[in-house]
């Protein structure tokens, strides 16, 4: 079986810590998600380019950008000279200039995901899919952390596996919200490659950061040890 990979969900982190906390993750993480929003795809506003140019001094990750916002457009230029490596739009958000949007991304050198709403079916994607580097499942409604697991979109990561392994795409398969104790198991066996880890799966397990991960990985392997 293929090694988890796990993205800690920045915007979940102590920000008064952060240059503590990413050096801690910096020996452990896979990847560093940032979560950015416009406060009008969703009604919040959480991380900035500005602060992707700032974990970019300290981070020895790949820094993937969660782009929640109405026009992703605007954003990826600045992204990209701030240091982002993948840069993942909303399906729900590029309809009208999708190619465009993942030649812009991939024309600074940088990786391309999508990630889906819980209510946005595969078939949006379809006529791209074979471009893009990273498919996100999101498993809650975009926005906020905290939020219950919402179980349909089980199907849709199983969905993405068969197809990957039919076509031979190379996008790798991650999920977005709840990502914890109670989903590690049936996320990792419907084919989940990448979880990204928030309040629930590592940051409110213990006040001590390397505390809190080894319990996060002592619950993924107990819950997923066969
Ligand atoms: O994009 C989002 C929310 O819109 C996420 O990246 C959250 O930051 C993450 O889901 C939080 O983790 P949980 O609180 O769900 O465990
Ligand atoms: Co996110």
């Amino acid at each position: 079986m293929k090694k988890m990979m796990f993205s800690p969900s920045l915007m979940c982190m102590d920000l008064l810590s952060m240059k503590e906390q990413v050096e801690i993750l910096n020996e452990r993480a896979d990847f560093y998600h940032v979560d950015i929003m416009d406060g009008h795809f969703v009604k919040n506003i959480t991380l900035s380019p500005f602060f992707v140019s700032n974990l970019k001094r300290i981070s020895k990750l790949p820094i993937d950008v969660h782009l929640m916002t109405e026009y992703p457009d605007d954003y990826i230029e600045e992204l990209a000279k701030s240091g982002a490596d993948y840069i993942c739009p909303h399906a729900e958000t590029i309809n009208k200039d999708a190619f465009r949007i993942i030649n812009k991304i991939k024309g600074f050198g940088c990786k391309a995901g999508i990630v889906l709403n819980p209510a946005t079916p595969i078939e949006w994607i379809k006529y791209y899919i074979h471009l893009l580097d990273k498919i996100t499942v999101m498993t809650v409604d975009p926005g906020f952390a905290g939020q219950p697991f919402i179980p349909e979109m089980l199907d849709k990561i199983k969905e993405l596996k068969e197809l990957k392994e039919k076509n031979g795409y190379n996008y790798l398969i991650e999920v977005d919200g709840s990502c914890n104790e109670r989903t590690f198991d049936i996320l990792t066996e419907a084919g989940a490659e990448v979880l990204i880890v928030g309040s629930s799966g590592l940051f409110n397990l213990d006040s001590d950061l390397p505390k809190a991960w080894d319990k996060m990985m002592e619950i993924y392997e107990a819950k997923t040890a066969k």
